[in-house]
């Protein structure tokens, strides 16, 4: 349709006249007669401004009159343009002729107006017939759509009736199909049912002409059986007069064989007998002399003891001789005084083996009595205690804080810390005074012994069968590994304690088996620090809880039997070597990992059947200095961030252990550090907490935020433990 039209318009516009054409294109690609016929416009293009003569020269005329000079009118000859006659032609003429003059113009204008409008005329004219020419093809084409939608309809009912058709063909195909398919079957089954009534006469005709082949076989072999008989019964007779001899034949050969061999089966049985008669008397011979063998040996034994019974009784009898000797002589000094005073002495003796016995199982029932006591003391002073340590400030070492020690002259449990100066908005500079206390305070005076000490106490629950926790807490280079692992430090300390302690009760039946492990908790995961350096980080070190009994086993961890005091020290030296020690910018030399020395006590009591189970844990934190101070990056930020949030959770289980509620929840899964401590914290424990404090100013921010944490763990009462002790 769209190019029919633009074919049509192309049409129209060259018939169109030339001269119009120049002035207006009616083309197919005017954009006016656009193919499309909703676009086709028939409004006409604004004409085009024509080069008119300008009109202003009517308007100018007035200045150049005015202009015109005033002079005495002066005849001027123009040449008459009607009459072409030179007159004189005078100012009116003038004015006429410019009036002729615009008159002409006006009337060229009026024609080319008029020529114009006719255009627009012709070219209306052109498009009326070009929209006629459209509504023809329009009506053309709507006749073409009605003949199409009717052959549509007519496709479409052909279409429907050949369906039919074909469906009915196809329905009569099936039908035909399956006639021909039951006929072919029927055929088949004709076919197959005459074959097999061929192959049942084949078959009958086939044995019948074996029957009578049989038939013919047996009446020939009858016939021939009857011609030969005679033949054959003779042969039958030799054969068997033949077969009889050759029996007897071989029945005498038999019969002498079995003569012969009978012989010589007499001869071999004597001979048998004589050999066995021979054996039974060798063995006699060999019985007898086994006989005078054992006699000999049993005479040599007996004259042996005999031997050694005289060298004993003539021992005896030297010794009863010299004590004879001995009495004589007594009883020659003075007989009855002396055997007085001999026989008080034996008498005495036994009452002091006896009071000697008694005193024995007295004390045995006193130790006992002496670890329930000690138990009860160690519970009033409650299972969670916390101490403080302030150490000393080296001369290196920069201002030192203002620390005092308000009670050290009685209790000792006090320290009081001056806070950092304060400007209030007058100005007015102020320092406040933090005070703490504490179960024990330790200056930086104060020596290792004099801390252990202090927890020599808890360390004998371990051996009593206790679970102990011992944890240094401070900041970094605030002296937890000086308290727990230098070489006089609470591991050796605590270790030789027990190897002491366990020697003295051996004498009241106790004997103890010693384990230690030492083990790293880093970047939230453990480590071995016994174990091969190399292994550090790559070998997994599995911790398993025994709910039941309460006990902490380690897998992958190396446990080292603690056989002899001098043990600890090489295991401390093995776990320096390995434990992870990195550079932060708030220390030189800084222990980045919680390190956990387990000393597991299994003690057996082979009088009383008694055992104990106890767990000494000495636990030295990491640093506790808080993100921004440490000023960290990177692994060391990641590192600083694992030790806070362990150390956040050590104080969530205390708190929640404190907080008494009978089944409560305690988040021991939250870190490692608390699942590793699990059964050593809490219900069926003991625990003390060293808080270690740095003597510098430069520290005190720290120091008091380690004082706080520490006075909220000291406020917490954990219940009452438990001994894992039991009669075997
Ligand atoms: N009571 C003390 N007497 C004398 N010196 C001490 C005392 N406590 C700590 N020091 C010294 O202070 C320094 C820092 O102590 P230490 O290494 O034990 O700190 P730390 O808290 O374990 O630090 P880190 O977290 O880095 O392991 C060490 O040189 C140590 O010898």
């Amino acid at each position: 349709m769209d190019g029919l039209g633009a074919l049509n318009l192309g049409a129209s516009a060259a018939e169109m006249p030339s001269s119009r054409m120049g002035r207006r294109r009616v083309s197919g690609k005017d954009p006016e007669f656009s193919s499309s016929k909703s676009q086709i416009s028939l409004i006409p293009r604004a004409t085009p401004t024509r080069e008119v003569a300008p009109s202003s020269s009517i308007i100018t005329r007035t200045p150049i009159r005015k202009q015109r000079p005033q002079t005495p009118a002066t005849p001027v000859r123009f040449l008459n343009r009607f009459t072409n006659d030179p007159a004189p032609v005078f100012d009116t003429d003038l004015r006429m002729e410019a009036m002729e003059r615009d008159f002409a113009a006006f009337k060229q204008r009026m024609e080319n107006e008029t020529s114009q409008a006719n255009d627009l005329k012709d070219t209306i004219k052109v498009l009326q017939t070009r929209v006629t020419e459209l509504e023809t093809i329009r009506t053309q084409v709507v006749s073409i759509n009605e003949e199409l939608k009717s052959d549509l309809k007519d496709a479409k009912s052909y279409m429907a009736s050949a369906n039919m058709e074909l469906e009915s063909t196809r329905r009569n195909h099936t039908f035909e199909v399956d006639d021909l398919r039951r006929k072919h079957r029927n055929e088949v089954d004709d076919l197959q049912e005459s074959h097999r009534k061929t192959a049942d006469r084949s078959r009958r005709e086939r044995e019948e002409a074996a029957e009578k082949v049989r038939k013919d076989f047996e009446t020939q072999i009858d016939k021939l059986l009857k011609a030969h008989s005679g033949e054959l019964a003779e042969v039958e007779k030799k054969l068997k007069t033949q077969v009889e001899d050759e029996r007897l034949r071989r029945l005498r050969e038999a019969q002498e064989v079995q003569t012969e061999y009978g012989q010589k089966l007499k001869n071999a049985e004597l001979e048998a007998d004589t050999k066995e008669r021979e054996t039974q008397l060798m063995q006699g011979e060999l019985t007898n002399v086994k006989a005078e063998l054992d006699r000999e040996r049993s005479l040599k034994t007996g004259l042996q003891g005999q031997l050694t019974q005289a060298t004993t009784q003539n021992l005896t009898l030297d010794a009863a001789n010299k004590a004879m000797k001995a009495k004589i002589h007594f009883l020659e000094s003075d007989s009855q005084a002396q055997s007085q005073a001999f026989n008080d002495l034996h008498r005495r003796m036994q009452d002091a083996i006896e009071a000697a016995e008694l005193a024995q199982e007295k004390l045995r029932q006193e130790e006992t009595l002496r670890r329930k006591l000690h138990n009860q003391v160690q519970e009033l002073k409650g299972n969670i205690r916390v101490m403080c340590r302030v150490r000393p400030s080296h001369e290196s070492e920069s201002e030192p804080a203002k620390i005092a020690f308000p009670d050290v002259e009685t209790d000792s449990k006090e320290v009081a810390v001056q806070g950092p100066e304060k400007q209030s908005a007058l100005g007015n500079v102020s320092t406040a005074n933090h005070a703490y206390s504490f179960d024990r305070v330790f200056g930086p005076k104060s020596e290792n012994s004099e801390v252990f000490d202090e927890i020599s106490q808890l360390v004998q629950s371990a051996l009593d069968g206790y679970n102990v926790c011992i944890f240094c807490y401070g900041q970094t280079g605030s002296g937890k590994t000086y308290t727990m692992s230098s070489i006089d430090g609470m591991i050796p300390r605590a270790t030789a304690q027990i190897y002491s302690e366990a020697t003295r009760l051996e004498e009241k039946g106790w004997n103890y088996k010693m384990g230690g492990s030492f083990v790293e908790v880093y970047n939230e995961s453990y480590n071995d620090l016994l174990g091969r350096s190399e292994d550090i980080d790559k070998k997994t070190v599995e911790v398993k809880h025994d709910p039941a009994k309460k006990t902490t086993t380690l897998k992958n961890a190396v446990s080292v039997e603690l056989d002899g005091p001098d043990r600890v020290a090489e295991i401390l030296k093995t776990a320096d070597k390995n434990r992870s020690v990195a550079a932060t910018k708030a220390n030189q030399r800084s222990s980045r990992s919680h390190s956990v020395f387990i000393l597991k006590l299994v003690g057996l009591n082979s009088i009383t059947g008694e055992k104990s189970e106890g767990t000494l844990n000495l636990v030295d934190l990491a640093g506790s200095e808080r993100l921004e101070h440490s000023k960290a990056e990177g692994a060391r930020l990641k590192e600083t961030q694992n030790i806070n949030k362990s150390l956040s959770c050590l104080g969530d289980v205390i708190n929640a252990l404190g907080s008494g509620k009978e089944g409560a929840h305690i988040p021991y899964r939250n870190s490692k550090l608390t699942y590793l401590l699990q059964n050593s914290l809490g219900g069926n424990s003991k625990t003390l907490m060293f808080v270690m404090v740095s003597p510098l100013q430069a520290h005190l921010q720290e120091t008091i935020t380690s004082l706080k944490f520490a006075t909220k763990v000291h406020n917490t009462h954990i219940g009452t433990a438990k001994r894992s002790t039991k009669s075997t």
